[in-house]
C-alpha cells in the first residue's frame, strides 16, 4: 500500500507516514489521525511501498481534502529550506506558509457564495422601504452586483443579514469566479515618463539579464524613481505573460502605491496584507495561483503567494525590519524573496534608498547586481541635513527658539513642515515632585506613558492601562508631574506656538487602522494641513510634494543604544525622513535638534550621507566581526522567575559549549534583553556567533536535541531566532 509522507501541524521535527490506498499527490492537504485529534496535513512527499520489516503499523490518512495539488514543487522547496534553516518543525513551517482558511481545513473551490438582491430586495432598495439604517447600507452594497458571502458578514452583522433573509429582500447565490489571464495584453493607461541616464542603466541592466535567476540591488537616493524604474523593469515581463511578486513594508502599502501600477498598466492588482479577512485573503491567493493577476503586491507573508508563471520578485524598502517575522517562524522575507527567486529561477529586485548593510555587503562583493541612482528625479534636489544644538536653550514645546523660527518662515511661505517624534502619548513618564518616584507598570518595571486625551496610563510595553492615579505611591504627596515630550503634547504646544496653522498628528493612536491613515495622507496632499506631526508612521515612503522641511526632535536616545544595529536604523530613519522633503520643485531642509551636536554619527550622516555612512559602517562590522561578517542566532527564554530562565540558559550555553569547538562557535550571555521585563516575565538571552552560516547551522542542528530534552525546556518560554535583527 502506498506511504505518503505528511507534515502535520505539531511542534516536532519530523514529518509523519501514513497509508492511503492510492498514491496522493504532493501539495495535497490530507485529514490524518494523530494521538486522539485529527489534524490538517499537507503531503510532502511519497514512499513507495512500506517495508514488511519495519514492524511499525501505519495509521491511514482519513480523508484526502484536494483533487489538485494546491501546493506546487517550488513551495515544497521552500518549506523544506524553511524548516531546515530557521530549524523550525515542518509541519509549522506549512502552517505559517498555508491562508488560514486552508489551515483550517475549508475546501478550496472555483466558485463562491455570494449575496444579491430579490427582486422584492431592488423594490425595497429604490423606493426606501426597510426600515433600519443598516439594512438600508446592505441593500444599497449590493445594488450593482452580487458581493460575496465574506465581505458582507465582515460589514454587517448577523441580525442585519437575518433579517433582509428573513424577509427574502436578499438570498445567497453561487456565482463562478471569471477568469481572466492574459494581462499581457494590457495597455498602458498613462504616458510613461522618459527615463533619466541613471534610471535607463537601471532599467537596461536587469532586462538584459533575461529571465533567469539574478538578485539586483537597486540602490537610489529618496525620490530618485525607484519606482519607476520597477514600473519600467516589469512591463515587458507582464508583456511576456509572467507574473510580478512584489513585497512592500507593513507601513508601505497603501492605495496609492498599488494604484501606481494599476494607474500604469490598467491591470487589476491583487493586494495581500494583515488587515485583509482571511477570505479576502485567500482568493488573493487562490487568483495568483491560478494565473488570474499578474500582479501582487503584499507584505511580508505575500512571499508565500502561489505563482503559476513567475517572471520577477520586487521587494521595496528592502531594509525595513516589517520584513522579519518576530514570532513563531521567525523568517526574513526578503532572504527568502532569495531563496524563492532561485528556486523559481526569476530575476530579483532589491530596493532601497537606505539598503541594508547584508544587501549591500553582497552587491559590493557582487554577488548581487549593483544599480545606483545617484540624483533625484525630475530635477529635485537633495535635502540639506543640518544639526541644531539644543543644549542651554530655552525650549518652547520641546523646541529650540531658532529653529521655530525656521519653521515660521517655511511655513509663512505656504508649505509643509513635518515634525518627528518617535514617541506616542503626551508624556514618557510621571514622577512625584516630592520624592522622584515614577510611576511604573508592575510588570514591566518601566514608566507608564501618560495619554493625556484619555487621562490614563498606558505601558508601552505590554499595553497594560490606568487611570491617572492623584498621589505618589511612595509617598502620597500629591505633586505628580510629567516627564518628557510626546507627539500628544508637542502637538497642543505647536497648537499654541502657531495657532493660525493647521496641523494634523499621525501615529498610532490618532489614526487608527489603513483607512484613517490613507485618508490623511491624502489630506496632506490635498494641502488641508500645513504641519504635521508623526512618528515613524511618517517616515516610510511617502509622497509630501509640498514639504520643505522636515525637524527631527529628540532622538538622542538612538544615538546611545547598546544594540549594535542601532547606527544603521537610526541612519536609515534619519534619511528616509530627509527624503519626504523637497521632493517636487522646492528645495527641502531637515534639522535635526539635539544635544550631542558633534556625535560622530551624526556628523557622518550630514556630511557624507547614507551612503558613505553604510560604507563606512561596514568595515566597522568587518573589524569587530559582526553580521554581515559573522552569522548569529539568538536563543530568547522568559519565565516569571529571573532565576529559572538564567539556569536554563546556563544549561543551554553548557550543552552548545560542548560542541563549540567543533564549529569554531563563540557563545555571549545569558544577558538581558534590551527589554529586561516584559508582562511580569523577566527575559534573557543567550548569542551565538560562527564565522562562517554553514558551520553555525551545523552547531545549532547538532546540539538543538540536547535543549529541547532538558528539564527546564518545559518550564520557560523558549524560541530560536535565526539572523536576528532586533535585541528588544
Ligand atoms: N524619469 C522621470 N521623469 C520624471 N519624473 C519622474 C521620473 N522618475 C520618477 N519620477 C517622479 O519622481 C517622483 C519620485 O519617484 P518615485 O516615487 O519613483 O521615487 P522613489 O525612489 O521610489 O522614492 P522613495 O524611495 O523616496 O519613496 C514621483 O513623483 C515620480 O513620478
Ligand atoms: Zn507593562
Amino acid at each position: 500500500m502506498p506511504v505518503v509522507d505528511v507534515a502535520v501541524p505539531v511542534p516536532l521535527k519530523q514529518s509523519f507516514s501514513y497509508l492511503h490506498d492510492t498514491p496522493v499527490a504532493t501539495g495535497v492537504r490530507v485529514k490524518v489521525p494523530f494521538g486522539n485529534r485529527t489534524l490538517i496535513g499537507v503531503v510532502i512527499g511519497n514512499i513507495e511501498t512500506q517495508t514488511e520489516d519495519t514492524g511499525l503499523t501505519l495509521k491511514s490518512v482519513i480523508e484526502v481534502l484536494d483533487e489538485v495539488p494546491l501546493f506546487d514543487p517550488t513551495l515544497i522547496t521552500l518549506a523544506n529550506w524553511l524548516a531546515k534553516y530557521y530549524h523550525h518543525p515542518i509541519g509549522e513551517v506549512w502552517s505559517t506558509l498555508m491562508p488560514v482558511r486552508l489551515r483550517k481545513g475549508m475546501p478550496l473551490t472555483d466558485k463562491l457564495d455570494a449575496f444579491t438582491l430579490t427582486e422584492a430586495g431592488q423594490d425595497a432598495l429604490e423606493q426606501s422601504l426597510v426600515r433600519g439604517k443598516k439594512q438600508q447600507l446592505c441593500l444599497a452594497s449590493l445594488a450593482d452586483e452580487p458581493v460575496e458571502e465574506g465581505e458582507i458578514k465582515q460589514r454587517f452583522s448577523p441580525a442585519v443579514i437575518k433579517a433582509l433573509s428573513e424577509k427574502a429582500l436578499i438570498q445567497t447565490v453561487r456565482i463562478k469566479q471569471e477568469i481572466q489571464t492574459d494581462w499581457a495584453s494590457y495597455t498602458l493607461q498613462e504616458t510613461t515618463p522618459v527615463a533619466s541616464t541613471e534610471q535607463a542603466v537601471a532599467i537596461a541592466g536587469v532586462n538584459q539579464n533575461g529571465t533567469e535567476f539574478r538578485t539586483f540591488l537597486l540602490e537610489g537616493v529618496t525620490g530618485s524613481g525607484k519606482t519607476e524604474v520597477y514600473l519600467q523593469v516589469i512591463a515587458p515581463v507582464l508583456k511576456a505573460n509572467r507574473q510580478v511578486l512584489i513585497l512592500v513594508p507593513e507601513i508601505g502599502l497603501t492605495p496609492q502605491t498599488v494604484g501606481r501600477f494599476e494607474r500604469r498598466f490598467g491591470i487589476k492588482v491583487g493586494v495581500l496584507h494583515s488587515q485583509m479577512s482571511d477570505l479576502a485573503r485567500l482568493q488573493v491567493w487562490q487568483q495568483s495561483r491560478r494565473g488570474e493577476l499578474g500582479i501582487v503586491i503584499g507584505t511580508r507573508s505575500a512571499i508565500f503567494t502561489p505563482m503559476v508563471r513567475p517572471g520577477m520578485i520586487i521587494v521595496d524598502e528592502e531594509h525595513d525590519e516589517s520584513f522579519k517575522q518576530q514570532d513563531g517562524l521567525r523568517y526574513h522575507a526578503r532572504d527568502l524573496a532569495v531563496k524563492r527567486a532561485q528556486t523559481e529561477n526569476v530575476p530579483l529586485l532589491l530596493g532601497s534608498a537606505t539598503p541594508s548593510l547584508e544587501s549591500l555587503n553582497n552587491a559590493l562583493a557582487k554577488r548581487y547586481t549593483h544599480l545606483q541612482l545617484s540624483e533625484r528625479a525630475g530635477g529635485a534636489s537633495h535635502t540639506q541635513l543640518k544639526v541644531l544644538d539644543s543644549r542651554d536653550q530655552p525650549l518652547q514645546a520641546g523646541i529650540a527658539p531658532g529653529l521655530l523660527s525656521v519653521m515660521r518662515s517655511h511655513l509663512q511661505q505656504g508649505n509643509q513642515v513635518l515634525v518627528f517624534l518617535n514617541r506616542r502619548g503626551y508624556a514618557p513618564a510621571v514622577l512625584c515632585h516630592h520624592c522622584g518616584q515614577t510611576v511604573d507598570c508592575k510588570s514591566c518595571e518601566r514608566p507608564f506613558t501618560y495619554h493625556k486625551s484619555q487621562g490614563r496610563l498606558q505601558c508601552h510595553h505590554c499595553g497594560a492601562s490606568k487611570r491617572m492615579p492623584n498621589q505618589c505611591s511612595a509617598c502620597h504627596s500629591t505633586s505628580l508631574q510629567t516627564s518628557g515630550l510626546g507627539t500628544e503634547q508637542l502637538e497642543q504646544g505647536l497648537g499654541e506656538l502657531f495657532p493660525d496653522i493647521k496641523q494634523v498628528r499621525i501615529d498610532s493612536d490618532a489614526v487608527r487602522g489603513k483607512d484613517a491613515l490613507v485618508t490623511r495622507l491624502d489630506e496632506i496632499n490635498a494641502r488641508k494641513y500645513q504641519l504635521l506631526i508623526g512618528t515613524q508612521i511618517l517616515s516610510k515612503g511617502h509622497h509630501f510634494p509640498h514639504v520643505t522641511l522636515v525637524v527631527v526632535l529628540d532622538c538622542d536616545g538612538a544615538l546611545f543604544s547598546a544594540d549594535f544595529r542601532a547606527p544603521e536604523k537610526f541612519a536609515q530613519l534619519i534619511t528616509q525622513l530627509a527624503g519626504r522633503a523637497g521632493r517636487a520643485t522646492k528645495p527641502g531642509e531637515m534639522y535635526i535638534q539635539t544635544d550631542n551636536p558633534g556625535h560622530p554619527l551624526l556628523q557622518e550622516l550630514i556630511h557624507n550621507g547614507f551612503a558613505h555612512f553604510a560604507r563606512h559602517a561596514l568595515h566597522e562590522r568587518k573589524m569587530a566581526n559582526l553580521p554581515p561578517y559573522s552569522a548569529q542566532a539568538v536563543i530568547r527564554a522568559e519565565a516569571n522567575a529571573a532565576q529559572q530562565v538564567h539556569t536554563f540558559l546556563q544549561q543551554v550555553k553548557q550543552a552548545f559549549s560542548d560542541h563549540s569547538h567543533q564549529f569554531g562557535g563563540y557563545i555571549a550571555g545569558p544577558l538581558p534583553c534590551l527589554i529586561e521585563k516584559r508582562q511580569g516575565r523577566f527575559r534573557f538571552m543567550l548569542l551565538l556567533q560562527c564565522s562562517q552560516r554553514a558551520a553555525l547551522h551545523n552547531w545549532i542542528a547538532s546540539t538543538l536535541r540536547q535543549v529541547q530534552s532538558l528539564p527546564l525546556a518545559t518550564r520557560v518560554r523558549w524560541s530560536l531566532d535565526i539572523d536576528p535583527v532586533d535585541f528588544s
